[in-house]
């Protein structure tokens, strides 16, 4: 591993193809155990993305970075370092699932190729299956081959496009919970999903991406609280009563409140900074919370996002 700065950088990285632009000047960072999740509609540049930082696409300005290796320049050192899970991973379907992931073992050169392979099955839940054709196995399970394969040599960086595409609920929720744990273990994620709620509970951050433009990027709260505004909403065991109309009202960081006969909404100066303190005054004036919420969710940011002009368009 080199340098100490992020695990993934992009520098102002653009990609043409023919006329159109793909990728424009995108900058972002991803750090070691992070997941970032790049989110975006059709053609906004997202796959160009992680091909680019994957050595697969040369960017035509800009720099991209994984753990300081510049993938242009060095691109071994870059393949190295990454695991990479495609859209349509290539598997080979007449060989079984060991055989497929001991072919990018052995590709890798791994000192320990068996013990490696045995322990990305365990991993990805398909080691009972490594018997089986690859073939006769169902989308979720090659899914999970295909994570196996691409975290064989133990990458510290991922690259996932569409990870949980055509999974089951029960299929995709467990590629989640798979990708939460290499993130706990330090491995820097970046991942293309159109699944913003999974986006929501997944992603450390996401980045917006618009006709190959970086539009939003953040937390998702902190991507909700920019296009939806600071709104929160709490939800209470009781009627609302003067004490906790006094609390609310008497707490500077509220610019506005709504009240129901047993809720309320806040819009308040920072979400994320003035949500505790909002509670704590909330609760030392008797009042027994059932629910503190942000307004909204991830996808209803990201809607309102695209319903707005791209900045610097004609009709912005
Ligand atoms: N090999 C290529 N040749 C020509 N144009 C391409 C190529 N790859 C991508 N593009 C174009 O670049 C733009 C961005 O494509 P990209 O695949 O990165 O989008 P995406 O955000 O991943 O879309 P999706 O959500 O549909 O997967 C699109 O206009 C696409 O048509």
């Amino acid at each position: 591993m080199k340098g100490a700065g992020p695990a993934i950088e992009c520098e102002a990285v653009s990609r043409r193809f023919g006329e159109r632009l793909a990728l424009d000047r995108l900058t972002l960072s991803v750090e070691r155990g992070e997941v970032l999740g790049l989110l975006g509609p059709n053609g906004s540049g997202k796959t160009t993305t992680l091909r680019i930082l994957a050595t697969l696409l040369q960017p035509h300005a800009g720099t991209a970075r994984i753990l300081s290796w510049d993938v242009a320049r060095q691109p071994m050192e870059v393949r190295r370092s990454i695991g990479v899970m495609p859209e349509r991973p290539s598997l080979y379907d007449r060989q079984t699932v060991e055989a497929n992931v001991r072919f990018w073992a052995e590709a890798h050169q791994l000192p320990d190729a068996a013990i490696a392979v045995a322990r990305a099955l365990a991993f990805a839940g398909v080691a009972d299956r490594r018997e089986d054709l690859v073939g006769s196995l169902s989308k979720g399970l090659k899914q999970r081959v295909a994570l196996a394969r691409a975290i064989v040599h133990r990458p510290p960086v991922l690259l996932l496009d569409e990870p949980s595409s055509g999974l089951d609920p029960s299929a995709a929720a467990a590629m989640e919970g798979l990708i939460r744990d290499l993130a706990r273990e330090g491995t820097a994620v970046l991942l293309n999903t159109h699944r913003l709620a999974e986006a929501e509970r997944l992603c450390d951050r996401v980045a917006i991406l618009r006709e190959g433009r970086l539009l939003q990027l953040g937390t998702p709260l902190q991507v909700r609280a920019a296009l939806l505004g600071h709104i929160v909403e709490v939800e209470l065991a009781g009627v609302v009563d003067a004490p906790v109309r006094r609390a609310v009202e008497s707490f500077p960081a509220v610019r506005e409140v709504w009240w129901g006969a047993s809720a309320l909404r806040c819009r308040l100066l920072n979400a994320e900074r003035d949500t505790p303190d909002l509670v704590a005054r909330l609760v030392s004036a008797g009042a027994r919370i059932v629910a503190v919420r942000p307004a909204g969710d991830l996808e209803r940011a990201y809607l309102e996002l695209m319903s707005q002009p791209l900045p610097g368009s004609l009709a912005a």
